[in-house]
């Protein structure tokens, strides 16, 4: 049990995991194919390329497609301009607000961790109005690591106020990505089962796993009590 003085930090992930964030980046990922003349992918294909940051979403969609490798930097440059303003098609997942407003006032500090770039990650933060619940956010360009990587968690909980030597709370993810980041990082992951998750349930290591965000606060009290 991860018994905690003061509430645990909370620490999530976003796309998959607050966000359903896929058919914005397929349609920019397809703005930028079509630019270079190159047959659009299906949304399948992009959701199961998100996870670790930009730089590995452009090199599996170009193994997918017959772009060459040396385009990757400007393929790369011409989604990011897309990517900035790409929220429209984006939707919190069900009860994600409600959730996070319970967390914020039972006083549990929250933050995000993601491999999504600072610059998008503040836009959609501020589109749906949720950029304030969270002390800290850690993007996919904030270091010079990545998720798997620890670095970009210890971060995020380092600046909630999280002792190393000490429970550090919670993680929050979706992917494969998310549960080998917290347990690199030693941190206790729950696992929200309705995101870009790759393979079955049963293959990821976590304390426990959720598809509804209404569960959630209890959840975060029974894995992490304030004493
Ligand atoms: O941008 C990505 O590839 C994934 O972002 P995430 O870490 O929020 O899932
Ligand atoms: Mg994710």
């Amino acid at each position: 049990m991860n018994t905690c003085l003061a509430p645990c930090p909370v620490v999530f992930d976003l796309d998959g995991t607050l966000i359903d964030s896929a058919p914005d980046i397929h349609a920019a990922v397809n703005a930028v194919l079509r630019l270079n003349k190159t047959a659009p992918l299906t949304l399948d294909q992009v959701r199961s390329f998100i996870g670790g940051g930009v730089d590995l979403l452009w090199r599996r969609v170009i193994a997918a497609t017959s772009l060459p490798l040396e385009a990757h930097r400007d393929l790369v440059a011409s989604f990011m301009t897309r990517y900035h303003q790409a929220t429209a098609l984006t939707r919190l997942y069900p009860h994600v607000p409600e959730a996070l407003g319970q967390l914020a006032d039972r006083g549990y500090p929250l933050g995000i961790c993601t491999n999504k770039p600072m610059g998008p990650t503040r836009a959609i933060l501020d589109h749906f109005g949720i950029s304030g619940l969270f002390s800290i956010v850690i993007g996919g360009d904030s270091l010079p690591q990545r998720k798997p990587d620890p670095a970009p968690l210890h971060a995020a909980f380092a600046a909630l106020g999280a002792h190393p030597q000490q429970p550090r709370g919670l993680y929050v993810g979706d992917s494969e990505f998310d549960a080998e980041c917290a347990e690199n990082a030693n941190v206790p992951f729950l696992l929200y089962t309705r995101g870009y998750r790759k393979g079955a349930i049963e293959q990821m290591r976590f304390v426990q796993h959720f598809d509804d965000y209404a569960t959630l606060p209890l959840l975060v009290e029974e894995n992490c009590p304030v004493a």
